[in-house]
C-alpha cells in the first residue's frame, strides 16, 4: 500500500478512500484530519495503482478523490477509463476552477465522476461530498447483494456469463460514460440498458428508447432532434426528438449500426456539443443525456467497411459490454423457462405444472437463435396449446431438433480441421508449402487431411500477365 493508512480506523471497520495524485507530500498531509473522521485513506499515484488497490477488494465500496490539479497528461486521463469504471467506486474529481475549460477534464468528470469539488475546499465539504459517492457505491453493491439470487433488477439469470455481465452493469450504472451493449437479437440488450439507467443517479429522470432500424431514413432526423411549427409541410406544430425527451435522463439508441450516415453526422455534434437544433429551428438547446447503445450487427466491421464512423463509434463505445447468447448460459434455460411459465400460466385453459422431461431436453438442444425474447414466446404460446398437465417439446415445437443429434467431439474437429485448411488455401491462393507452413504440418500431413476430406488443390494462382495486342 502506497502512504497511509489509518490502521485503527481500519479495524473499526472505516470508509475507504483512494487519493489519486501525483502532487508532492503535502497534498496527502492536507487530507489528514479525513483519517479522524473515519476514512482509510490510500494513495494512488496513476490508473494501475488503482487497479491494484481494487483487485485486493473488488466487492468493497469505495470513494475515490481523483486530484487533476497536477501532474496529468492528457494522456494520462485517456489511460484512466479502465480503472475509473472498475470496482465500486464513487469517484470525485478534485480540481481548480480553470480545468474545467479544458475538455479532456471535462468529459473524464462528466462520463465517470459522482461529483466534482474545486480545490482546496474546507474538510467539512469535502467529508460530504466524498461521503455521498461512497454511499452511491455502497448501495450499489447492496443491490448486487440483493438481486444476486433472482439476477439484476429483474434480469433472471445466475450463469457465469450473466454474474459477469450483471456485475459489469452495476459498475456502469455508477458512472456517467456512454455504454455500449452488443449481443445477439432477443439476448436483453434493453432490459440491461433499463437496469443500468434505474441504478444510476439519473434514475429519477426519463428513459427514452429509439429503435434507428425500424424508422425510416427520411424520418430519423426529425424523431431524434424534433422540429418546429412550419419546418416542412405537414409540421403544424413543435414536436420534441427523442433527445430532447431524454433531457437529464438516459437515451437508448437500439440498433445504431442501422442509423444513416448523415444523422451519425448530427448525433456526434450534438455528443461534442451537448446541444441540439430542432428541424427549421435557429437556436441551440442544451441537452444533458446519457446515451447507452447497442446493435446486434458487427459494429467493428461496419466501422471497417465505411459504413459506421469510427470517431462517432469511439465516442459511444466507451464502456463496452457483451450481452451473452442464450444457448451459452446453462442453467438460466431452465430458470427463464419456469419464470415464463409462471407468468403466462394464467392464459392458458388448465393448470399447467410444469416442462416434461422431454421439454427439458429440447430447451437444451435448440439453438435459440431469437434467445430469450423466442424461449418466452415459445413457452408464452405452449401455455395456450398444451393438452396435459405438463408442457411437452411438442407444445414447445422444437421435438425436430431432438431428431438432429448433437455432434460428437470427432464430428466437431473434423469440420474445424477442414475448415481451418479450406480458409488457409483460399489465403495462400492454392501454394500447398505455405498452406502446410502456415497450419503447422508437413506437406505429407496436408495431402493426407486433404485427401480425407475431400479437398482438391487448386491450381495455384500465377501473376496477372500482361497482354499485349
Ligand atoms: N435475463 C432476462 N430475464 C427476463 N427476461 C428477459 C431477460 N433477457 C431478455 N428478457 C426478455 O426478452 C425479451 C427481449 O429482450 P430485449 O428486448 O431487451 O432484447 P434485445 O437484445 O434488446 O433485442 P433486439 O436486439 O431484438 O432489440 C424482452 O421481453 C425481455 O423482457
Amino acid at each position: 500500500m502506497d502512504g497511509m493508512q489509518d490502521s485503527e480506523a481500519a479495524q473499526r471497520g472505516s470508509r475507504e478512500l483512494i487519493y489519486v495524485t501525483r502532487g508532492g507530500a503535502g497534498r496527502v498531509l492536507a487530507l489528514g484530519g479525513l483519517q479522524q473522521l473515519g476514512w482509510n485513506l490510500r494513495r494512488a499515484p496513476d490508473a494501475r495503482s488503482v487497479l491494484r488497490i481494487l483487485n485486493g477488494d473488488s466487492r468493497k465500496p469505495h470513494a475515490a478523490l481523483l486530484d487533476l490539479r497536477e501532474g496529468f497528461s492528457q494522456q494520462d486521463l485517456a489511460e484512466f477509463g479502465a480503472a475509473l469504471s472498475a470496482g465500486n467506486v464513487g469517484w470525485v474529481a478534485g480540481i481548480d476552477a480553470r480545468q474545467l475549460d479544458e475538455s479532456p477534464v471535462r468529459d473524464l468528470i462528466r462520463d465517470y465522476c459522482y461529483d466534482y469539488l474545486t480545490l482546496p475546499c474546507p474538510e467539512s465539504v469535502l467529508n460530504t461530498v466524498i461521503g455521498h459517492a461512497h454511499g452511491m457505491a455502497s448501495l450499489a453493491c447492496e443491490r448486487g447483494d440483493a438481486t444476486s439470487e433472482a439476477g439484476f433488477d429483474g434480469m433472471i439469470g445466475e450463469s457465469p456469463a450473466m454474474r459477469t455481465l450483471c456485475r459489469t452493469l452495476r459498475k456502469a450504472a455508477l458512472t456517467e460514460a456512454p455504454v455500449f451493449i452488443a449481443g445477439e437479437t432477443g439476448t436483453g440488450k434493453e432490459l440491461a440498458a433499463m437496469a443500468v439507467h434505474r441504478h444510476s443517479r439519473r434514475h429519477a429522470h426519463p428513459f427514452v428508447a429509439i429503435n434507428c432500424g425500424a424508422i425510416p431514413h427520411s424520418l430519423i432526423q426529425s424523431e431524434l432532434f424534433g422540429y418546429e411549427r412550419g419546418a416542412f409541410t405537414g409540421a403544424q406544430q413543435r414536436k420534441l426528438g427523442r433527445i430532447e425527451m431524454a433531457n437529464s435522463g438516459t437515451l437508448f439508441l437500439d440498433e445504431i449500426g442501422d442509423l444513416p450516415l448523415e444523422s451519425q453526422a448530427s448525433l456526434l455534434r450534438f455528443l461534442q456539443q451537448g446541444s441540439i437544433e430542432r428541424l427549421g429551428g435557429h437556436e441551440q438547446i442544451a441537452v444533458d443525456v446519457r446515451i447507452i447503445s447497442a446493435t446486434h450487427h458487427d459494429l467493428d466491421r461496419a466501422v471497417a467497411e465505411g459504413r459506421f464512423r469510427a470517431d462517432l463509434y469511439h465516442r459511444l463505445c466507451v464502456l463496452r459490454l457483451q450481452q451473452p447468447p442464450l444457448r451459452e448460459r446453462g442453467s438460466d434455460i431452465d430458470k427463464l423457462a419456469d419464470y415464463a411459465l409462471q407468468r403466462y400460466s394464467q392464459e392458458g385453459h388448465r393448470t399447467l405444472k410444469g416442462f416434461a422431461p422431454c421439454a427439458r431436453q429440447a430447451l437444451h438442444s435448440h439453438a435459440w437463435p431469437g434467445n430469450v425474447r423466442e424461449l418466452i414466446n415459445r413457452v408464452r404460446q405452449a401455455v395456450v396449446m398444451a393438452e396435459g398437465r405438463l408442457i411437452t417439446a411438442a407444445d414447445l415445437h422444437i421435438e425436430s431438433s431432438l431428431t438432429t443429434p448433437p455432434p460428437t467431439l470427432d464430428e466437431v474437429r473434423d469440420a474445424a480441421t477442414r475448415a481451418a485448411i479450406e480458409r488457409s488455401l483460399h489465403r495462400n491462393r492454392g501454394r500447398l508449402v505455405d498452406v502446410a507452413r502456415e497450419l503447422g504440418v508437413s506437406r505429407v500431413t496436408l495431402y493426407r487431411l486433404m485427401q480425407r476430406h475431400g479437398l482438391r488443390a487448386h491450381e495455384p494462382e500465377t501473376p496477372n500477365t500482361l497482354h499485349i495486342a
